[in-house]
């Protein structure tokens, strides 16, 4: 296994370039395979969500070329000083899943050799309901992350690997602007969109711009999310003034996914004010979000219109046309020869997002690699079984919601709210667990279209609903009949 661990590294590393590679990719390690499960352990949690969202599909794959028992890969953070009030055990009791955390005694089987693990299946810790997500104590496992606080930039997102079609060509041209203005025009940039369609990639064909066009200029890139814990990290330290300075001190400060810190309230406050402080100095500041401003709900209300002062420009979901621009763009970087009918027919079937366009393209090319034979319409209709049949069914997250809470007779809100109450979280935990059944959605894509939650929490919601239905016959028939109900 160790050996097929290493080729897949090698080709990793031939894909992404050198750059990536040590960035995200050469920390990690291979723990073993379980029940079709690879499990990888990564150093941070940080570096676990970046790897969850850029290549886990594309390990997952690579696996499943070496070891066709492979299904799936869980990513864990190795966390050896991860203090004890993290790794609490969950004994189901409680359901919301954000205390799913499982006990170091049940994670340290015989194939998870290295360290213990904050947590189970797919990462760190998550904080425990007595802690605020916004707790020192409760992202402790966090603080390890001293790196330079501006994130690598992915080498494969620049503007020369951008297709530009109608749904982009706003936020592109503005991205564009901005990239390459002498003096600041709009300020803030601000990027929204859904799911997988882009917004990262501009964020950081943006940084790699401007720092071509001028590589002294102090840009810092970084996620709301990996923002909020530098804070923390800063008031556990009791550092803040550092903090203060090393934001303020920049001459274009990029936070991308700034709905993360919806409903975190002094992170808001702290980022506020840097916002302000930045603003007024004439310094560039660029946001994306998978929202408007005013639809940030959890946001603060100056916050929010302050948000909404520059330029706002929407990226909107792909058209087909799109869709076989990009394939053609990616299938030509891959040098791959793929029939132009197999491309149109992906752009026809594969309409959720871009991401997710991307991963069939890499699944069928590494396919052909393997068995040696040429793609046909054929050969990707049989590799592609699952996410065709996922696409087919087209149910959406909203009509899950909303068909769960007319079943259960609660309101659709609550599929949002942060209410915990069984009557409420046990149909929130149906739905979740019917959208990783019957949407090619991640989780933690879910996990966004619940009110925010992290991708723990769905997990969560998953194994706690296969369990009841193996366990409660009348559960299991409900759950059923919701299914065919959607699938119908
Ligand atoms: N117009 C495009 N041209 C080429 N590649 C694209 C385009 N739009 C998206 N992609 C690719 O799709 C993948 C997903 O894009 P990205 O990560 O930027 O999405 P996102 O909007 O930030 O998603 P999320 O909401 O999950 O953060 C990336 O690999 C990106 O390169």
């Amino acid at each position: 296994m160790d050996q097929q661990w290493a080729r897949i590294r090698g080709r990793l590393k031939d894909e992404v370039g050198e750059i990536a590679y040590r960035s995200w990719l050469q920390p990690l390690s291979f723990a073993g395979i379980r029940g079709g499960e690879v499990r990888i352990v990564v150093p941070t949690r940080f570096m676990r969500d970046w790897v969850l969202t850029h290549y886990a599909d594309r390990i997952r794959n690579l696996w499943s070329g070496e070891n066709p028992e492979v299904q799936s890969i869980d990513v864990v953070v190795a966390a050896a000083n991860a203090p004890a009030a993290l790794a609490a055990d969950d004994d189901g009791e409680d359901i919301e899943g954000n205390d799913a955390a499982p006990a170091p005694a049940r994670l340290s089987s015989a194939l998870v050799q290295p360290n213990s693990y904050t947590s189970g299946s797919y990462g760190a810790a998550p904080p425990s309901p007595a802690f605020s997500d916004e707790s020192p104590t409760a992202v402790a496992s966090v603080l390890e992350d001293r790196t330079d606080i501006s994130a690598p930039l992915d080498p494969r997102f620049t503007f020369e690997n951008f297709v530009v079609g109608k749904p982009n060509e706003l936020a592109h041209a503005a991205a564009r602007r901005v990239a390459d203005a002498t003096s600041v025009t709009f300020n803030p940039l601000f990027l929204y969109g859904g799911v997988g369609l882009g917004k990262t990639h501009l964020m950081h064909a943006i940084a790699w711009q401007i720092r071509r066009n001028d590589p002294n200029r102090k840009v810092i890139y970084l996620s709301a999310e990996k923002f909020m814990y530098q804070f923390i990290r800063a008031l556990r330290f009791k550092d803040t003034m550092a903090f203060k300075q090393q934001f303020r001190s920049v001459d274009v400060l990029m936070i991308d996914d700034v709905q993360f810190i919806s409903g975190k309230d002094s992170t808001q406050e702290e980022f506020f004010h840097t916002f302000n402080a930045l603003v007024d100095q004439n310094r560039q500041v660029i946001i994306s979000a998978d929202k408007s401003p005013s639809d940030l709900e959890g946001m603060e209300e100056r916050l929010r219109s302050r948000l909404g002062w520059g330029l706002v420009a929407d990226i909107h979901p792909t058209t087909y046309e799109l869709r076989l621009g990009i394939l053609q763009a990616k299938a030509d970087a891959l040098n791959a020869a793929i029939p132009l009918k197999v491309l149109e027919f992906l752009a026809h079937k594969i309409t959720s997002n871009v991401r997710e366009l991307e991963g069939a393209l890499n699944r069928i090319v590494a396919h052909a690699e393997l068995v040696g034979r040429a793609i046909s319409l054929e050969s990707t209709q049989e590799v592609l079984h699952d996410l065709l049949r996922a696409n087919d069914r087209r149910v959406t997250i909203d009509e899950i919601q909303k068909r769960v809470a007319e079943h259960f007779n609660i309101r659709v809100a609550d599929m949002h709210s942060a209410r915990r109450a069984r009557a409420v979280a046990r149909p929130r935990q149906v739905a979740m667990y019917l959208a990783k059944q019957l949407t090619a959605r991640s989780l933690p894509e879910i996990g966004r279209k619940f009110g925010g939650r992290d991708h723990t929490t769905v997990m969560h919601a998953v194994k706690k609903v296969e369990e009841l239905r193996t366990t409660d016959p009348a559960f299991a028939e409900d759950v059923e009949l919701l299914r065919r109900m959607l699938e119908s």
